[in-house]
């Protein structure tokens, strides 16, 4: 690949006095080290070749890195990786020790604030902003925010407060009109009018720079001038709600011309006050497929660049697919069942439900804290809300689970897609929190099948609760269980135990079961006895079980994919403690640090929650329980 250019630049500093010409040549190298290396290793292509020119018009119009550059979410931000010295290493994107897939700021000075989740762009520039005003510093900043990040709260709370404090802060609003899927919403409309209306921008902007071409003399002149241009906004041109809010709008622009952005960005730096600058960008820009199919390339793994067909081994559905399956045959005879996504239809496979039943679906776009209120209200009103979600993204729910959902007791399930490591995205995204901060909730109640049949099982059962039911299941391919057979509920808070034993009893939660269960028999080679109980709910436990199995064996260990930490083998600590038995336990989980990207299983070796791990940490273990004995 010829790539003479991005191979000359060790910083952004290399190609600022480069001209537009060679910028555009710069963009089209970009465009494919991005393509040739997201064909391999997977990751968000649409977003970040829809950036590539935005990102070299920041880089080239800002001081960076002391200008400061804060990228929301920062999946769209590969062009800036490659332009800040990443360019060498960007083949290990997403890959276990390589780069982060988002900003990091232990990669690079040029990343200046790291996120993953959506929308937290606008406050983290609003805080540098008052605090480089605080310490009488000078330099710029600038955020830049998709239409997709735009939808949530948090972005509308940091512009409350921006607008009114009318500190220096350029906001990038990058409009391609998609979050993952087709953004939703009013103000998504709303874009769309305003980027429909670039006459109107234009004479706006006509308007103003003649304006501005008048020598100002002083005060008085220079007052009247501004009166003018008042007089002129409310008098000819209606005031878009950025204005409103109190901001200078300059848009909509063409965010892949240079010509246009770099111009604009460098004018907007000049503004006293905060600027929103609209650029109109299309996700997956120079790559055919990505333009056509922009759902399906925002992060697609591996694929195959002639053809744009993804590189996938036959595997059985995920459980996502089986949950939202499920939902549908349920929702046939049960008229009350809503099916409810904050921006992630594909991802959680709602979009299913969706085709299945348009008037029962709804996106809310990201909108986490809503949608866990909305599902309330919908519970309120007599219907069956099922809100599915990441675990990573259900932390933004928190306060609404607890106060909207729990405390009054509503029957909201929700079901809690990508529990466990999810891979490629890394820290922030690992679905390992959510036992512990539902666990402390009054009335939730929360499940984990060992597999997709239970999933299938317990959600049936769930539809008979009156309380709030939180299902987990894993990210990525089901074990391929033939499901045909009718849906049945399960015995809602009881356990299986799938095997006695006299050494030590493994209670586990989800897939793990299976790790257990292999962890039985390779332990049993050495003559260890070793029983496996699949625990399946966390709330309530299952102490009817619990109070057999402790009778029977002589050391507990818990299992579980999330970490240790108030977790799942917390609550089997809290349950002996209470019932006073002192049996040894070992809880096995995740540690309490941020765990980075790389592929699930290599997490569960290194920290031995696979069954080989597993049988190593309990042959070590065992022998010290006998030992603390004597
Ligand atoms: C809180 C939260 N919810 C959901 C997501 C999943 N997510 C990642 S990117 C994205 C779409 C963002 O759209 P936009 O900001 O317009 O960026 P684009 O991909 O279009 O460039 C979504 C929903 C997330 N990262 N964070
Ligand atoms: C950036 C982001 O938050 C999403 O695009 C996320 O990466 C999707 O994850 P899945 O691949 O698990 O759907
Ligand atoms: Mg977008």
């Amino acid at each position: 690949m010829e790539t003479k250019l991005l191979a000359s630049i060790q910083s952004p500093k290399d190609m600022r006095n480069w001209s537009i010409l060679q910028l555009e040549e710069l963009a089209k190298e970009i465009r494919r080290v991005i393509i040739e290396t997201t064909a391999q290793t997977g990751g968000h292509i649409g977003a970040s070749l829809g950036a590539v020119e935005l990102a070299i018009a920041l880089h080239y119009a800002y001081d960076t890195p002391q200008d400061k550059l804060i990228w929301d979410i920062g999946h769209q931000a590969y062009a800036h990786k490659l332009l800040t010295g990443r360019y060498q290493t960007f083949s290990t994107l997403r890959q276990l020790n390589g780069l982060s897939g988002f900003l990091k700021r232990r990669e690079s000075e040029y990343d200046v604030w790291e996120a993953g989740h959506a929308s937290t762009s606008l406050s983290a520039a609003m805080g540098i902003a008052s605090a480089r005003d605080l310490r009488h510093q000078k330099y710029r900043i600038v955020a830049v925010i998709g239409d997709g990040a735009l939808t949530a709260g948090m972005a509308w709370e940091a512009l409350n407060q921006i607008g009114q404090t009318k500190t220096n802060l350029v906001i990038v609003v990058n409009d391609n009109s998609m979050s993952i899927a087709p953004n939703v919403g009013a103000f998504s409309r709303y874009l769309t009018e305003l980027r429909s209306a670039p006459a109107y921008t234009r004479m706006k902007q006509e308007i103003e720079q003649l304006l501005d071409s008048v020598p100002v003399f002083g005060g008085p002149l220079r007052k009247t001038i501004e009166r003018v241009k008042d007089l002129l906004h409310h008098a000819v041109l209606p005031r878009n709600v950025f204005e409103e809010l109190g901001f200078k709008y300059y848009g909509p622009i063409d965010g892949h011309n240079l010509s246009e952005l770099i111009p604009v960005l460098r004018n907007a730096q000049l503004v006293d006050g905060p600027v929103v600058v609209h650029v109109i960008t299309q996700k997956g820009r120079g790559y055919r497929p990505a333009e056509e199919r922009p759902g399906e390339f925002h992060g697609p793994g591996p694929f195959e660049i002639q053809s744009g067909q993804f590189i996938k081994k036959p595997q059985p559905p995920s459980y996502s697919q089986v949950f939202s399956q499920t939902l549908i045959e349920l929702a046939k005879t049960h008229p009350e069942i809503v099916a409810i996504t904050a921006a992630m239809p594909d991802g959680t496979k709602l979009d299913l439900f969706q085709k299945a039943f348009p008037d029962r679906f709804f996106d809310v776009g990201i909108a986490e804290q809503h949608a866990a209120t909305f599902a309330a209200g919908l519970a309120i009103g007599g219907m069956r809300p099922v809100f599915a979600v990441y675990s990573t993204f259900l932390q933004r729910a928190y306060d609404q689970v607890i106060h909207d959902i729990c405390h009054q007791d509503l029957p909201v399930i929700l079901g809690v897609d990508r529990a466990g490591i999810v891979g490629g995205d890394g820290a922030t995204h690992q679905g390992v929190y959510d036992i512990s901060f539902l666990r402390a909730v009054p009335n939730m109640e929360i499940a984990m099948g060992k597999d997709e049949r239970e999933l299938r099982q317990l959600l049936v059962s769930a539809l008979d609760r009156p309380h709030p039911v939180a299902l987990r299941y894993p990210r990525g391919a089901s074990r391929g269980l033939d499901l045909t057979e009718p849906l049945k509920p399960l015995p809602w808070g009881q356990g299986e135990w799938l095997a006695h034993g006299g050494d030590a009893t493994i209670i586990a939660i989800g897939p793990m079961v299976y790790h257990a269960l292999t962890a039985r028999e390779i332990l049993a080679e050495e003559g260890y006895d070793i029983g496996v109980v699949n625990a399946r709910f966390i709330k309530p436990l299952d102490t009817a079980l619990l109070r057999q199995v402790v009778q029977e064996t002589r050391a507990i260990v818990t299992l579980e994919e999330h970490v240790v930490a108030g977790g799942f083998g917390s609550a089997i600590n809290e349950w002996l403690n209470a019932e006073a038995i002192e049996l040894p336990i070992l809880n096995a989980g995740l540690p309490d640090e941020f765990i980075d990207h790389g592929s699930a299983s290599y997490y569960l070796n290194l920290y031995e929650l696979n069954a080989e791990g597993l049988a190593r940490r309990v042959r070590t273990w065992l022998p010290q329980t006998e030992r603390a004995k004597k």
